[in-house]
């Protein structure tokens, strides 16, 4: 198959943060964004020349103003999604160390939820597997 742009794999760093009271943190999508309205775990693409671990860092600084502890960062799975209208490879991470108190610095909506609640919410398709994993920890 051509790499075009729609079936290009996108790579992704994803943060599953945790506070000191085994709270997550999730965040709502920008309405307009891909998958929009539904609620993530905070991170982004990973740019050209980034480890996963700097490209987390730097999405967390940048959409919720926190500076992650490079060594409480590990690996937790990672996840190849088919959206028909793109393809993702959802590098997840487990972090448990960061200084600051995270705000949404992109407006969007911010949520400590218990580990036991995440079905509750609405997430993106690829989603499912990250949380069979954090319940099953
Ligand atoms: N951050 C994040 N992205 C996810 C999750 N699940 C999931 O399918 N994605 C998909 O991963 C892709 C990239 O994430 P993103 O939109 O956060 O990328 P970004 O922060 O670099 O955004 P930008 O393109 O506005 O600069 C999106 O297509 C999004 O739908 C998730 O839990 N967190
Ligand atoms: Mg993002």
């Amino acid at each position: 198959m051509p790499n075009t742009a729609a079936n290009k794999q996108i790579h992704v760093a994803v943060g599953v943060i945790y506070n000191s009271q085994g709270q997550i943190l999730i965040a709502r999508r920008h309405d307009d964004a891909h998958q929009g309205g539904l609620w993530e775990f905070p991170g982004g693409k990973v740019e050209q020349g980034e480890t996963v671990c700097d490209a987390l860092a730097r999405e967390l600084r940048e959409e919720l103003g926190i500076v992650v502890t490079p060594s409480s960062c590990t690996a937790l799975l990672e996840i190849r999604h088919d959206y028909t209208d793109k393809v993702v490879l959802l590098d997840v991470w487990a972090v448990s160390g960061f200084e600051g108190e995270p705000i949404g610095k992109e407006g969007q909506p911010l949520r400590w939820v218990k580990p036991s609640t995440l079905r509750e919410y609405e997430f993106p398709a690829a989603n499912v597997a990250i949380i069979d994993v954090i319940q099953s920890a």
